[in-house]
């Protein structure tokens, strides 16, 4: 269980408020206005974002004191999440060894995330010698290789076409019921939150609610969430 209690996390001067459980291996989708604090709370998770008070527990054990590296948790960002000087293969291999002293087991790993995420072969490449789409796959096989309980997902895959994005959050949902991953996910979509993610957390003004059922959500949404969504419900 993934746990924060009455957590007050700080971004600059706005701050994100949440006090909910999120069930191991659940997968969550985190919808709510522009600047509402979608990423706040992604960020306060990750310990990207200190809490002004409150608490972070993962499996009952305070995990608000350690820095992002320790933590049970690894998160995609919507752009950066490559190093353009970098091979693929290092790029990956950061997520294992941030000094890149990699030995041979490590190398292993790292070739096998790169195969589990369809790039074998590639890892000499630097990212601007691949596809937007192989690019994310690559930013995908570095969380891999981190192997960590907790799947943080910032609209990572934005930029790509709807027929990628699509096969990338499918390539996702596929991992994480591989090792139970917990997932939780920004999305302004909200076919992809029915198809991947049975519950949603609605962030609005800086508040952040317990996950509810998606589908009874997206059935009968707040004023405010039709308005983020559009007329796409
Ligand atoms: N360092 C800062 N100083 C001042 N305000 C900040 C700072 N960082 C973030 N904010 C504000 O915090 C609020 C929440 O930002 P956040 O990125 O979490 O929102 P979001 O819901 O992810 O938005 P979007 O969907 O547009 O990415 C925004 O109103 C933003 O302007």
């Amino acid at each position: 269980m993934l746990k924060l209690e009455r957590a007050v996390i700080l971004s600059g001067p706005f701050t994100v408020e949440a006090d909910f459980s999120v069930a191991e291996g659940a997968r969550v989708a985190v919808m709510g206005p522009s600047g509402a604090g979608k990423s706040t709370l992604l960020e306060g998770i990750a310990g990207f974002r200190p809490l002004r008070q409150g608490r972070i527990a993962w499996r009952g054990a305070d995990i608000t004191a350690l820095v992002p590296g320790k933590r049970p948790v690894a998160m995609l960002f919507q752009d950066g999440n490559l190093f353009a000087h970098l091979t693929i293969a290092n790029n990956v291999g950061l997520g294992i060894r941030p000094d890149l002293r990699l030995d041979r087991a490590a190398r292993a790993r790292v070739d096998a995330a790169l195969e589990r995420v369809g790039l074998a072969g590639l890892g000499a490449r630097r990212p601007a010698e691949l596809s937007g789409g192989q690019q994310s796959r690559a930013a995908l096989a570095r969380v891999l290789v981190q192997d960590r309980p907790v799947l943080l997902l910032d609209e990572p895959f934005a930029a790509l076409g709807p027929a990628l994005k699509r096969a990338m959050l499918d390539l996702v949902a596929d991992l994480c019921a591989e090792k139970g991953t917990t997932l939780l996910m920004v999305s302004h979509d909200p076919a992809d939150a029915r198809r991947l993610t049975p519950q949603t957390i609605v962030v609005d003004a800086g508040i952040a609610a317990p996950p509810q059922p998606t589908a009874e959500l997206l059935a009968n949404p707040p004023a405010m969430l039709q308005d983020y969504l559009g007329r796409e419900i």
